[in-house]
């Protein structure tokens, strides 16, 4: 597996119009009424849209045969805003394996995207790749060690990945039973990065701030999120940052997650 180390995965440019920033922002829990992020005559481009932009990085990692895309999970994800995204346009971006960790039961793969809008780093945790004696890389930060400052909730909607997914990211995961129980979930579960995105626009109104102006987020995926799940998010302040957690039912479901807005 450490031969993936540094491995390039190229470079690619993606085009979109104004109708795929304005889908995103609706997939993610915007309304009608959000007229800076669904109103094109007034768009602000919400900095997570860049994740869809880059999905083909993960994908590329995967078609190369690092790991078996029908069994592996989103691990973890950053991204750091550079500078806003244009409303329709032409973005390009160039890919490589930061690091591979040896989990033992699993390794995890980084896959670092960048371009002149955005930094971005997924962590794919691919069981069965592990125990190839190489470096088990960092634990995950634990939350502060203190009641948290305020508590938010996120209800996802039943047809919420059905609808995320028309983004980019088809992975059968995500809608089909079949393919679900074959990375051993009992349903289709969410997208990470949906559920991330979600938790973005409540915890920004939570902090006086406009979504659009997230510059940094950062969170592990835990548990799965099933589309429909009620989502309670508590947060800590860590200025300039914001540190929080989500969970369903008890069950922590992102964890070590952070973000920052401008
Ligand atoms: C193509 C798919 C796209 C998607 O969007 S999938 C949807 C989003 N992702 C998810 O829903 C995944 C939800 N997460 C999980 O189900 C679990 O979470 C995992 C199966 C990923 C891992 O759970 P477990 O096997 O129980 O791992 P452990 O025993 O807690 O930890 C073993 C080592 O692995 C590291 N690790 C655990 N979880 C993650 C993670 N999510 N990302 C990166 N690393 C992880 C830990 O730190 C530890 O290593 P250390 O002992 O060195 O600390």
């Amino acid at each position: 597996m450490s031969e993936w180390r540094g491995r390039d995965l190229g470079t690619k440019t993606v085009t979109y119009e104004d109708t795929q920033p304005i889908l995103y922002a609706l997939a993610v829990g915007a309304g009608a009424s959000d007229l800076d992020l669904v109103f094109e005559e007034r768009l602000r481009v919400l900095p997570t849209f860049a994740l869809t932009l880059a999905q083909w990085a993960p994908d590329a990692l995967a078609s190369a045969g690092a790991f078996d895309a029908r069994t592996t999970l989103h691990g973890m994800q950053r991204l750091r805003a550079l500078k806003p995204l244009p409303r329709s346009g032409s973005v390009e971006m160039k890919a490589h394996v930061a690091e591979v960790w040896d989990k033992g039961s699993a390794a995890v793969f980084e896959v670092a995207v960048e371009s002149d809008y955005f930094e971005a780093t997924w962590s794919l945790f691919a069981p069965g790749r592990g125990g190839f004696g190489g470096d088990r890389g960092p634990s995950a930060r634990r939350h502060p060690d203190r009641e948290p400052d305020g508590s938010l909730t996120v209800q996802t909607s039943p047809d919420q990945a059905a609808l995320y997914r028309l983004l980019g990211d088809r992975h059968h995961l995500h809608i089909d039973p079949e393919a679900a129980k074959t990375a051993g979930m009992p349903r289709p579960i969410m997208h990470g990065l949906c559920t991330l995105a979600a938790i973005t626009l409540p915890l920004a109104s939570s902090q006086g701030a406009h979504p659009a102006d997230l510059t940094e987020l950062e969170g592990r995926f835990a548990a799965p999120v099933f589309p429909g799940d009620e989502l309670r998010v508590d947060t800590w302040k860590d200025a300039p940052a914001t540190l929080f957690e989500a969970a369903v039912d008890d069950r922590t479901v992102i964890s070590a997650a952070r973000a920052r807005f401008a």
